[in-house]
C-alpha cells in the first residue's frame, strides 16, 4: 500500500469565520472512513468528533452486528439520537445519510461481511480506525483470540487490498505489556508467535485451552492484555504493505470536554467501582494509595487517534508509530488522592437510595482487606438479606455482592502497581500540530484539572449510566443523613451490648468500669466545686 497515493494529502487550510480552518478537520473533509467498535464507547466518541469537526467528510463506514433484538438500524438510529450526537446535529444535519453501517461479526472467520459490502469497503476506504475488541478480562482465551487477534488480521488483510488506504490506525491498550515497569513506544514480542496461536484455537478443545492459557499468558494479569498484544504483533506483521499507527490507551474514562464533561456510557474501568462506592456497596478497596490512577478522558483519546490518522496519512513514516495516550508522565493523580476526590464529589452529588453512606478505604494490607470484606461487605449483605427474607422479599445482595467483590479482585492488579510509558512519539505529535490543531483536537492533559473532571465524571455516573436527576438530590442527601444516625445508633448499640457482656463475664472489665465511672464522677465533683469557688 505503501507509495500508492495519488490524491492531495495536504490541502490548503481554509479560513472559516476569519480564523484558519484546522488542518486535521480539513484533511478528514471529504474522506470515507471505516471504523470498526463504533458502538463501543471510544466507537462513539471518535465517530462523533469526527462528525462535529468535519461535516463534509464523505461516509463513515462502521461494522456493526445486531445485539439486544436491535437491527442494525436501530442500533445506528439509537446512536444518532442519544445526548452525545445532540451537538452533531447542528453541524451536519445530515449526519444519518453519511453513516453506512455494514453487518460483520468479528467472530467469524471472514468478518461476515458481504461480497456486496466488502467490494465497496476495499473500493472506497481511505481510512481505517479498528476499535473493535472484547475488553472483558475474563474472556475464554479461543474468544479473546478470535476478536482481538484474528478479526484484527482479517481486518488487516482487507486492508491490504484497499487501493485508497492512506492509513491504518489500531486501537491497543497500554497495559497490552503490563508485565512491564516501563514500557517504550515499540511492540514486544510474545513467546509464542501469533498465528500458531491462532492455528492452536481451531483444534485444541476447550479443557485443553483452559489448561494452558495460565502458561500463556505467563506474567500477564489476564486473556485480555495477552490478546492485545498478540494483536499488536500482528499489526507489525503486516506493516510492511500498510501505513500504520498504534494507539494505547490507558484506563478510558468519562469525557473531559467534548462534546460536553462528564459523558460516560459504561460501567468498565472506574465507572462501575463509582457506582459502586457511591451507593454504599464498596467501602474498602486493596489498592495501593500512592499507585497512579492512570486515567485518560475518553475524548482525549478520540483527539489524540485522529490526529495520528492525519499524521500517519500525510507524513507516512517509515515505520510503525505507536502513541502512549498516558496522563501519568504528564500530570499523575494517585489512587488515594482520587478516592478522597470521588468522595468528595459525592458529599456534593450524591446518588439516591444507596444502601450505606460512601467511604472509600485503599489499603494494602491483605489481612486488612479481609476484614473490611468480611465486615463491611458481606455482613451488611448478609443483614440485609435476612430483613428481605423477613418481609417476604426475595434475597439478592449477597449474590450482587459476591460478584462486585469478584469484579473488584479482577481490577486490583491494576489498583497496586505504577507504570512507565515512554511519551516521544505522542509528544513529537503535539509539537507538529498547529496552534489551531492543538485547541480543536487537544489531547494534552497538563490542562486537566483532576478534581473538576472527578467531579463531573461522578456528576456523569449518576446522570447518564444511573439516569437520576438532579432535582432528586435534596432527597438523597437527607437520605444519607438517616443513614448516619442509623450507623451511630448501631454503633452505640453494639458498644454498649459488647460492654455489657464482658462486665458480666470479667473482673477486670468490670474493676475498668468502675474506675472509669469513679474517675468521671470526680473529675464532674471538682468542676462543680471550682465553678462555685468563682462565684
Ligand atoms: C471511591 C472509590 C472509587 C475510586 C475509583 C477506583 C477505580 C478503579 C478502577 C480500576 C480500573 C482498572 C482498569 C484497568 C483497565 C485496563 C485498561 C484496558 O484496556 S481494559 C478495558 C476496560 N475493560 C474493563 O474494564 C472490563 C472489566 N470487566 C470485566 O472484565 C467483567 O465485567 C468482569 C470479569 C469483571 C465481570 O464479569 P461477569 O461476572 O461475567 O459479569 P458481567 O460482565 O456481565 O458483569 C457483572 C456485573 O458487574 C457489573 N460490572 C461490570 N464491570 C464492572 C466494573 N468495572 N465495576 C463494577 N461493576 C461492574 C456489570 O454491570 C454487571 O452488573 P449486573 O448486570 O449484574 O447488575
Ligand atoms: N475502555 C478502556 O478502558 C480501554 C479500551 N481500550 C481499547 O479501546 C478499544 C475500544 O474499547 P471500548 O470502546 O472501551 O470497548 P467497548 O466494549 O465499549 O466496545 C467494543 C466494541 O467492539 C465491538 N465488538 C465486540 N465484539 C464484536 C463482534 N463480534 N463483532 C463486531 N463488533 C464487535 C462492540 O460491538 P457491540 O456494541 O456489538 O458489542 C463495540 O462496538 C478496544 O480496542 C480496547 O482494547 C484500551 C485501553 C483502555
Amino acid at each position: 500500500m505503501k507509495g500508492h497515493l495519488t490524491r492531495n494529502l495536504f490541502p490548503e487550510p481554509q479560513k472559516t469565520k476569519g480564523r484558519v480552518m484546522s488542518t486535521i478537520a480539513a484533511f478528514y473533509s471529504g474522506k470515507s472512513i471505516l471504523i470498526t467498535g463504533a458502538t463501543g464507547f471510544l466507537g462513539k466518541v471518535l465517530m462523533e468528533k469526527l462528525f462535529r469537526t468535519s461535516p463534509d467528510l464523505k461516509v463513515i463506514y462502521i461494522l456493526v452486528r445486531p445485539k439486544a433484538g436491535q437491527t442494525l438500524q436501530q442500533r445506528v438510529f439509537q446512536i444518532l439520537n442519544s445526548k452525545l450526537f445532540e451537538k452533531v446535529k447542528d453541524v451536519c444535519p445530515n449526519v444519518h445519510e453519511k453513516i453506512r453501517a455494514i453487518y460483520a461479526d468479528l467472530n467469524q472467520n471472514d468478518l461476515a461481511i458481504s461480497k456486496e459490502d466488502k467490494q465497496e469497503l476495499l473500493s472506497c476506504t481511505d481510512i481505517v480506525f479498528h476499535c473493535a475488541a472484547t475488553v472483558r478480562f475474563d474472556d475464554h482465551l479461543r474468544h479473546a483470540v478470535q476478536l482481538n487477534v484474528t478479526a484484527t488480521q482479517q481486518l488487516l488483510l482487507m486492508a491490504s487490498q484497499m487501493p485508497k488506504l492512506e492509513a491504518f490506525i489500531h486501537i491497543s491498550t497500554a497495559f497490552s505489556n503490563c508485565n512491564l515497569k516501563h514500557i517504550d513506544e515499540v511492540i514486544y514480542p510474545c513467546p509464542v508467535e501469533p498465528k500458531k496461536i491462532i492455528d492452536s484455537m481451531e483444534w485444541l478443545d476447550d479443557a485443553i485451552i483452559d489448561e494452558i492459557t495460565p502458561k500463556l499468558i505467563g506474567d500477564r494479569p489476564n486473556t485480555y492484555t495477552y490478546t492485545k498484544a498478540l494483536g499488536e504483533m500482528v499489526v507489525q506483521q503486516e506493516s510492511s504493505n500498510l501505513n500504520i499507527a498504534i494507539v494505547r490507551p490507558s484506563i478510558v474514562g468519562a469525557t473531559w470536554q467534548e462534546p460536553f464533561p462528564g459523558w460516560v456510557d459504561n460501567l468498565n474501568g472506574p465507572s462501575g467501582l463509582i457506582i459502586a462506592a457511591g451507593k454504599g456497596f464498596l467501602r474498602a478497596i486493596r489498592g495501593t494509595p500512592k499507585a497512579v490512577a492512570d486515567l485518560i478522558p475518553v475524548d482525549t483519546v478520540a483527539n489524540l487517534t485522529l490526529a495520528v490518522g492525519w499524521y500517519t496519512a500525510v507524513n507516512r513514516p517509515k515505520s510503525t508509530l505507536i502513541y502512549h495516550c498516558t496522563s501519568g508522565n504528564f500530570n499523575p493523580c494517585y489512587w488515594g488522592k482520587m478516592g478522597f476526590q470521588v468522595l468528595a464529589a459525592f458529599e456534593k452529588i450524591p446518588f439516591e437510595r444507596a444502601f450505606r453512606r460512601p467511604y472509600a478505604d485503599f489499603t494494602t494490607n491483605t489481612i486488612t482487606t479481609q476484614y473490611w470484606n468480611a465486615v463491611s461487605h458481606r455482613a451488611p449483605a448478609i443483614i440485609y438479606d435476612f430483613y428481605l427474607r423477613l418481609t417476604g422479599r426475595k434475597p439478592r445482595m449477597t449474590k450482587l455482592m459476591n460478584r462486585l467483590l469478584r469484579t473488584v479482585s479482577m481490577l486490583e492488579y491494576f489498583l497496586n502497581r505504577s507504570w512507565e510509558w515512554s511519551t516521544y512519539n505522542t509528544e513529537m505529535l503535539m509539537s507538529e500540530l498547529s496552534p489551531e490543531d492543538q485547541r480543536v483536537f487537544n489531547f494534552d492533559v497538563r490542562q486537566l484539572n483532576w478534581l473538576e473532571y472527578i467531579e463531573n465524571y461522578v456528576l456523569g455516573v449518576k446522570k447518564y449510566l444511573l439516569k437520576e436527576d438532579m432535582a432528586g438530590v435534596p432527597k438523597a442527601k437527607q437520605h444519607l443523613k438517616r443513614l448516619r444516625n442509623i450507623h451511630y445508633l448501631f454503633n452505640t448499640a453494639l458498644f454498649l451490648i459488647a460492654w455489657r457482656l464482658l462486665i458480666a463475664r470479667s473482673q477486670m472489665a468490670r474493676n475498668v468500669w468502675f474506675f472509669i465511672v469513679n474517675f468521671c464522677y470526680k473529675f464532674l465533683s471538682y468542676f462543680r466545686a471550682s465553678s462555685t469557688l468563682k462565684v
